[in-house]
């Protein structure tokens, strides 16, 4: 375990590429350490490796299995500090900026320009002796249902995460992915109840991907939606799964669902336009997608497994870069939706020690 902790903060001070990453529910860590500093990208899917993919699909960046050394380890039990994220001070004017933008989608959708739209903001955490390795573990260790990842590029930064989204598992023809959305914070006492609003917003989600998925696949699958707990919040969640058409390429099915709904909107292309029009900054990797390409590092088969990139940061220098957004249709309260970016910023200020 601290040997490959070492060998991966040994690669980093070399400024070399590498991933670290732990798959929901598993105590397995995988480090793909890649020799050299080259920055591979992805032509046509067939690659097989590590994918780290920005929003706009712009940059595909590869790890790829040829040239990288890939160790593994156990978790082992450890306890970190619990962080106070509650007693943060709130940035006026990041509220009201953001309001205004939520505002203006509710306006939109009301316009009928389009169905959702998922608006997010960033926020800048100042960060006092930040270490990758401890956490890593540390998000591991609070929400062990999440993809945690943290990967490292010289020419692309440190970006960490702990999201609960699967974009993509397929293996062979079958595939496996998830409608996500709704968000309430866990209330011990309280009894988890959503307003019309969260399970429209959710089936919404959950209609377009069974809709694209039909057009690549003989068989979909669709379970009821039930709720599910990442970190301190409660989403509404459905599993879809199937057989794809014989002749379905990787690349068609990530098109198809790339970006889905529960980080871009509905109809797709006109709630893109809304976000780069409105949000006010680049998303690059958050929103984005990451995960096996090809390549399963923990049974041997060909096969994907892609996550989308939420609760996501980027690291640079002293400080830490957090990301948030949240699903506007035309009940959206912009005040609420503020707080629900706030709770979410929580999942990753629980992990940093700050200034
Ligand atoms: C966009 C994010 O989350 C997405 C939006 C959700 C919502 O609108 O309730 C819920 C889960 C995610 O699909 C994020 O966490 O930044």
């Amino acid at each position: 375990m601290n040997s490959f902790f070492s060998k991966i903060k040994k690669h980093k001070e070399h400024n070399l590429p590498f991933v670290l990453y732990s798959k929901p529910n598993s105590k397995t860590f995988f480090g793909l350490l890649q020799q050299n500093n080259m920055l591979h990208t992805i032509a046509d899917y067939k690659e097989k490796g590590f994918v780290f993919a920005s929003f706009d699909e712009k940059q595909l960046i590869l790890i790829p299995e040829s040239e990288s050394e890939i160790i593994t380890a156990e978790q082992e039990e450890s306890t970190f500090e619990n962080i106070e994220a509650e007693n943060f001070s709130i940035d006026e004017a990041a509220r009201e900026h953001y309001k205004a933008i939520v505002e203006k989608g509710v306006e939109a959708i009301k316009n009928e320009e389009f169905k959702k739209v998922v608006l997010s903001r960033r926020e800048e955490v100042q960060l006092a002796d930040f270490d990758f390795v401890h956490t890593f573990q540390h998000l591991k260790q609070i929400y062990p249902t999440t993809f945690v990842y943290c990967f490292f590029h010289p020419q692309i930064g440190l970006w960490m995460g702990a999201t609960p989204e699967q974009l993509l598992k397929a293996n062979g023809n079958a595939f496996e992915t998830m409608a996500l959305a709704g968000t309430q914070k866990a209330n011990l006492e309280a009894e988890i109840l959503w307003e019309q609003k969260e399970k429209d917003e959710q089936q919404y989600v959950t209609d377009f991907i069974v809709k694209r998925l039909r057009e690549v696949a003989t068989s979909v699958n669709v379970s009821e939606p039930y709720n599910t707990k990442a970190g301190s919040i409660w989403h509404i969640k459905t599993d879809i799964s199937g057989v794809l058409n014989p002749e379905s390429t990787l690349e068609e099915v990530i098109d198809t669902l790339h970006p889905t709904p529960a980080v871009c909107g509905l109809p797709k292309k006109k709630a893109k336009t809304f976000i780069v029009e409105n949000e006010g900054y680049d998303r690059t990797f958050y929103t984005g997608f990451l995960g096996e390409l090809n390549s399963s590092f923990a049974s041997n088969a060909v096969s994907s497994d892609l996550f989308v990139n939420l609760r996501s940061m980027q690291i640079k220098q002293n400080k830490a870069i957090l990301y948030m957004g949240c699903g506007i249709t035309k009940e959206s309260i912009p005040e609420k939706e503020w707080e629900e970016s706030v709770n979410k910023s929580m999942t990753m200020k629980r992990v940093l020690k700050r200034v």
